[in-house]
């Protein structure tokens, strides 16, 4: 792993697996910064291709393979002022000091290393503050297959790893996921729009218990229950 002088700068403040953890801790208020800084210099309030320089693009914006369930989902949570959608970044770094973006950086998120739309992790996911609640709307790509148009399991495990830890950092700071057990109950078509639903259940000491479920677009169908512990450092905001 090739370090920056920024990832050198927070080891000297931080040390070891502080790092990680303090990053974490500044996705929130990166995020959000990121979103102000975007307004301030556009005027809009999200948009694909903005024509800001060196802003690093929010994949969690509709895109021309979303199938019609994704966004009638997309659009409906965007309508209900309770749940707050979240914008998302290639890089985890990008999601940190929204006013001065890191270029040329070479790692990738896991869920945004694919560049072509469509493929791999298609979603989008908001936030209730009240509820405690995070919801993912996720279409699976074909490069994600597992099963003959099925989803693999490892990526519907990664999906519900994202969405659990984004709800828990968005509702306590920074954390890593410590444990996760998931039942796989109906298989994922390929292309279909299923909703990761997941809840910040209680926060114990240093740890915090979450439970998921990733069901049809329509509630028909319940693909996977999951449980997740994660650990924290405490960041309460
Ligand atoms: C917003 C945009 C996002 C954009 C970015 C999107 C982010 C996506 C999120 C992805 C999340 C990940 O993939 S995270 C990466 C995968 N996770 C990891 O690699 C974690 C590796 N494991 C570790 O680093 C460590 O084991 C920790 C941090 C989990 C715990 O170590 P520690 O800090 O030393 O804590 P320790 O004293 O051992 O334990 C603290 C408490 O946790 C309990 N505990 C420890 N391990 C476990 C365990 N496996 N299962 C249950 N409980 C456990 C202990 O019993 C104890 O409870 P008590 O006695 O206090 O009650």
């Amino acid at each position: 792993m090739v370090l920056e002088d920024a990832d050198k700068e927070d080891i000297a403040r931080t040390g070891g697996t502080g790092t990680m953890l303090y990053r974490l801790a500044r996705i929130i208020q990166g995020g959000a910064a990121v979103c102000r800084q975007i307004t301030a210099n556009t005027g809009v309030r999200s948009g694909r291709h903005l024509s800001v320089a060196c802003q690093p693009r929010d994949y969690a914006l509709p895109n021309s393979t979303w199938n019609p369930d994704t966004k009638r989902m997309y659009e409906q949570l965007c309508r209900d002022p309770s749940w707050r959608r979240l914008p998302s970044y290639n890089t985890t770094v990008h999601h940190l000091d929204g006013t001065s973006p890191v270029v040329n950086r070479k790692t990738r998120l896991f869920t945004r290393n694919i560049d072509q739309d469509g493929v791999g992790f298609e979603y989008c996911m908001f936030y209730n503050k009240a509820e405690k609640r995070t919801v993912c709307i996720f279409q699976p790509g074909p490069y994600l297959e597992g099963p003959i148009g099925y989803t693999h399991g490892g990526c519907i495990a990664t999906i519900i790893d994202a969405t659990v830890g984004t709800g828990a950092v968005y509702t306590y700071g920074a954390a890593m996921t410590a444990n996760l057990n998931i039942d796989y109950r109906n298989p994922i078509p390929l292309g279909s729009t299923v909703i990761v639903d997941s809840r910040v259940e209680k926060l114990d000491g240093r740890k915090v218990y979450a439970s998921c479920q990733v069901r049809s677009h329509d509630d028909a169908v319940l693909h996977n229950e999951a449980t997740g512990e994660g650990c924290w450092e405490i960041f309460i905001l």
